[in-house]
């Protein structure tokens, strides 16, 4: 027997689900997942993360205000943190599970795959529709070496009941440095083995090296251009030897060198639908090689970053799309990146390296903020705004920000951006002084 539908979802994440709640209010949808309800992000990605993050953020303020007020720097109780995000995390999946079944949308959990252009199955039963969307996210790609059994992943980081006291973390993008820093304020010894000398290779690199030195201050020890080969187990203990003369002996070791679409056991060839190893090949309204057949977030192979937001953008857009067939391209809008060290390092819109190789186009106003009042008043150890300016018309149309609330004043200033507000428009707002929002006319040339 084949069950039908309007629209099949395959995964339950900020994608799937963003286009499941917008289509079930024309449509019978059924959503299917093979995990966690919710996926990646407030399971075992952001959320969970920025949960863990709440302390560091606390212990981070408390040390810069030593000598200005304060006396002693809280420690970080792992065990109570942890807690505090299973609190969270534990509500996750039958929370998100019932709120699509509460919307009337139809849910399976199972493992699914093509078996027709427009049919999956799912254990012995067929679900046949005129739409699908996959949304299925991405997973750590774990490296084949010797020993890579003993590799984990940020997914076993973020649920660790107790913190190791010795870490290696292989990789220097978001989630290494994000967890790298967590570890460290949280009293670990944290070594990153990187195997070029450049971490977070989308930012600005006079911006990650600002991040680079930061950490190394805070005791976090960065081996360049070192590869990881062979990890050994010695009763507790993980010996790590490498491409250099390093070899370390630590507690546990973290891979986070990059992750990678979960498409292996969808039958993709079944329903004639192309991918490559960056992901699904979609057009530019996000239909793959089969026209019945979309796809949304981390699962596409785009040069769009993969963020939440922008998933839960694209499920909306494809929600959008199917329930209208004249819907235009899909056009993303500034889309702002923050990683979330200490301090936050955020970017948005033209990109700085961009920007300087067209001069005569962009205006570029690079601001040391340090002693701003605002930065001041928290003790920020060193801040940094960079701002970007069509020369044309003055419109604002980038920025890089270095601070520890570089995720709200990049929020700001995306708004800005979008709106279009000029500087005198800025100057006829009353904002609430002092705060980081009445700084905001100051990031204008
Ligand atoms: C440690 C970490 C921290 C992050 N921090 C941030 C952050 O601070 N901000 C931010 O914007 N982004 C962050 N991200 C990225 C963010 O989590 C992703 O961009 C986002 O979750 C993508 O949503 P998605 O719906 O495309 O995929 P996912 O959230 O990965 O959801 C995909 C779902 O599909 C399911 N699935 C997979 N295969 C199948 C299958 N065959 N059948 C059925 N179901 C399947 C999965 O179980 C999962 O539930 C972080 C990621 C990680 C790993
Ligand atoms: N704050 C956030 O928004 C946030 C946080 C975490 C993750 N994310 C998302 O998740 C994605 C994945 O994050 P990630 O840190 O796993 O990947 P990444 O692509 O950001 O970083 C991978 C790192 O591994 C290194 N690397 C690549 N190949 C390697 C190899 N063979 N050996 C050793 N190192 C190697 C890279 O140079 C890089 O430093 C991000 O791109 C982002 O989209 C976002």
């Amino acid at each position: 027997m084949t069950t039908k539908f309007d629209t099949i979802i395959i995964g339950a994440g900020p994608g799937g689900n963003a286009a499941a709640y917008a289509l079930a209010k024309q449509q019978h949808v059924l959503v299917i997942e093979n995990s966690l309800w919710g996926g990646t992000c407030p399971n075992r990605g952001c959320d969970p993360k920025k949960m863990l993050y709440s302390a560091v953020e606390a212990r981070d303020q408390a040390q810069h205000l030593q000598q200005f007020g304060l006396k002693g720097v809280p420690e970080i109780n792992w065990p109570e943190l942890m807690a505090f995000k299973r609190a969270y995390t534990d509500q996750i999946p039958g929370g998100t599970l019932a709120g699509l079944q509460a919307a009337n949308i139809t849910t399976v959990y199972g493992q699914p795959r093509f078996v027709a252009a427009d049919q999956i199955q799912v254990d012995q039963i067929r679900y046949q529709a005129d739409h699908f969307i996959i949304a299925t996210g991405q997973a750590p790609v774990v490296p084949e070496i010797n020993g890579h059994e003993y590799l984990q992943t940020s997914t076993d980081f973020l649920a660790l009941p107790t913190l190791p006291q010795r870490i290696a973390f292989i990789g220097a993008g978001y989630v290494a440095l994000e967890l790298a820093n967590i570890a460290a304020s949280a009293g670990a010894e944290v070594h990153i083995l990187q195997h070029n000398q450049r971490i977070l290779r989308d930012f600005p690199e006079d911006y990650t090296q600002l991040l680079s030195a930061a950490m190394t201050a805070k005791g976090i020890t960065f081996h360049w251009d070192t590869e990881l080969t062979t990890v050994t187990k010695h009763d507790d203990r993980y010996s790590l030897a490498t491409n250099t003369t390093l070899q370390l002996n630590v507690d546990a070791v973290f891979v986070a060198s990059g992750r990678r679409p979960q498409l292996a056991s969808l039958d993709l060839a079944a329903a004639g639908i192309e991918a490559t190893a960056k992901g699904l090949t979609v057009d530019d309204h996000l239909r793959t090689t089969n026209p019945h057949v979309y796809a949304v977030g981390d699962v596409i192979a785009k040069k769009q970053p993969k963020l939440t937001p922008v998933a839960n953008f694209e499920g909306r857009y494809v929600a959008h799309t199917i329930l209208d067939a004249t819907a235009t391209a899909i056009e993303y809008p500034f889309t702002p990146q923050v990683v979330y060290a200490s301090p936050q390092i955020a970017q948005v819109g033209v990109k700085l390296a961009d920007a300087k190789k067209q001069p005569e186009r962009y205006q570029i106003l690079e601001q040391d903020v340090t002693q701003w009042y605002t930065f001041n008043r928290i003790k920020e150890p060193t801040a940094k705004v960079t701002t970007i300016f069509e020369r044309a018309d003055q419109r604002l149309v980038g920025a890089v920000v270095y601070a520890s609330i570089a995720e709200e004043v990049i929020n700001y200033l995306t708004l800005l951006m979008t709106q279009q507000v000029t500087k005198g428009q800025l100057g006829q707002q009353i904002l609430a002084y002092p705060s980081p929002g009445s700084d905001l006319g100051y990031y204008y040339v």
